[in-house]
């Protein structure tokens, strides 16, 4: 599991360890990491040119202990100081490891250091101008892209977008939650030695999804293994019926029913689907037009997943177990904002959304988040831009609600479900995909983790 903790929280942790740790030792620890993402960068140090941009703060300190590592190996390494001084300590190794002020020619690569975990979202004009003067060269982070906001993963203000980062310790929200996640690139984690508390923000990993899902036992029989059933589909969109299906007919349930206008479609396509019964879960939404509502008051009494069209027909609180799966059209329309700010700040709105309606939320989007009414989070890391895609979602419903109904808890279905679809999409090449294509790849996908 990646675990993203509030800045508030590492601090704690660390003040042990700065205090124990002789001189800059920890923050040349730090530095060591940044340098080594630098040489990955450029492939080789020798010869090549790297400008820091440094801000007044330890966050500084760190690029210029980098500067004065990649100095030693045989960088050109040049400096702007954004407000005219820098961390002392750091700074006097760097000049004398013969690192200079000023920029000089085009770099290879930039590295931010301006501001990390103590920073303000947005960047001071100065610091703005710096990164103009090189703007098209490659950017190492260090920590965060400044001008994030760490806690939030937000980005309310002009930003550096970086290709790598690279952050100490732990993962803070911004290095997972978009749309500061976007200004990351990939990132790395350098080993502090600290212990850290657990965190409100994580993402699962192959191993947590393997751990999570369920497997039949040899007593099992159909009913046993959960049967889940699916309210998706209308005469105009008899397709995302038969897309919920697929997606919930992966495997894992011992059995689907579905209930609706799209029963001939479904069974051509899904022989072995049945019509109504008793189910462990339904899913009940997608596509389902007019018919939405009365499929939403119908489906009661279990665990459900609310999809599309069923999500406007929620009263107030969500009934009890509900996973709920907006876009963020969708959640803009619930929680009555614009989908601009649903998209500005996808952590803050899919919490207060799992709080409203007492329910799993799980908001759409490169990275899907899936929040508990507690508060606590999970960031989907898997899929790709292609999964953009028509009927995507009717798949996703499908699929969580078969998981629900082996009983696994919501948020672990929500979570597992959008893990697997993204590693599915990822699994179907980088390439255009129908979502058609989706329920065959999931299946290859479970078949990996389990091999
Ligand atoms: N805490 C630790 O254990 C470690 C911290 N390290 C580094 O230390 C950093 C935190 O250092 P600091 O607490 O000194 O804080 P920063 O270096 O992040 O920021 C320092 C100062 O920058 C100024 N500032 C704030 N917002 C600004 C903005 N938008 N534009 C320009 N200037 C702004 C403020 O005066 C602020 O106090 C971490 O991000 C990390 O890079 C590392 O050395 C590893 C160890
Ligand atoms: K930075």
């Amino acid at each position: 599991m990646k675990i993203a903790r509030r800045v508030e929280a590492i601090r704690a942790a660390e003040v042990g360890a700065i205090a124990a740790a002789p001189g800059d030792a920890l923050m040349r620890r730090a530095a060591a990491g940044v340098a080594r993402a630098c040489i990955e960068q450029l492939g080789g140090a020798y010869g090549r040119r790297v400008h820091l941009v440094v801000g007044v703060g330890d966050n500084g300190g760190d690029a210029l202990y980098a500067g004065v590592a990649l100095a030693r190996r045989g960088a050109l390494v040049t400096a702007t100081l954004v407000a005219g001084r820098a961390h002392p300590g750091a700074l006097a190794a760097y000049v004398a490891a013969g690192g200079r002020l000023g920029l000089t020619g085009r770099p290879d690569l930039v590295v931010d250091g301006v501001v990390g975990i103590g920073g303000r979202p947005g960047l001071r004009p100065e610091a703005a101008a710096a990164f103009e003067q090189v703007a098209g060269v490659p950017i190492v982070a260090v920590d965060v892209p400044s001008g994030v906001d760490v806690d939030s993963g937000e980005t309310p203000e002009i930003h550096v977008d970086a290709d790598v980062t690279v952050t100490f310790g732990s993962l803070r929200h911004a290095h997972l939650v978009d749309p500061a996640a976007a200004a990351c690139g990939a990132v790395a984690v350098v080993e502090l030695g600290v212990d850290f508390p657990a965190g409100d923000v994580e993402a699962l990993e192959a191993e947590d999804v393997r751990l999570l899902l369920p497997a039949p036992e040899s007593d099992d029989h159909k009913y046993t293994r959960g049967v889940v059933g699916v309210r998706a589909g209308s005469v105009r969109y008899p397709g995302a019926a038969v897309l919920a299906v697929a997606g919930a007919s992966v495997g894992f349930a011992g059995m689907v029913r579905y209930v609706g206008a799209a029963g001939e479609q479904v069974v051509a396509a899904h022989p072995e689907v049945v019509g109504a019964g008793k189910v462990q879960a339904w899913v009940v939404g997608s596509g389902t037009d007019a018919d939405a509502e009365s499929h939403l008051h119908a489906a009661g009494g279990t665990p459900i997943v609310i999809d599309a069209d069923a999500l406007v027909h929620l009263p107030g609180a969500a009934p009890a177990d509900a996973v709920l799966t907006p876009h963020a059209g969708e959640l803009a329309t619930m929680l009555g904002v614009s989908r601009d700010e649903i998209e500005a700040r996808p952590l803050h709105h899919v919490r207060q959304a799992a709080e409203a309606y007492d329910a799993v939320v799980l908001l759409k989007g490169r990275r899907t988040l899936i929040a508990r009414p507690d508060g606590r989070v999970r960031v989907n890391t898997t899929g790709t831009p292609w999964l953009a895609t028509a009927g995507s979602g009717d798949v996703l419903a499908g699929l969580i609600g078969s998981l629900l109904a082996t009983g696994m808890s919501g948020f672990d279905a929500a979570s597992v479900g959008a893990w697997l679809h993204g590693r599915a999409a990822q699994a179907c090449g980088d390439g255009p995909l129908v979502a058609g294509m989706l329920p065959d790849a999931i299946r290859a996908v479970v078949e990996d983790l389990f091999a």
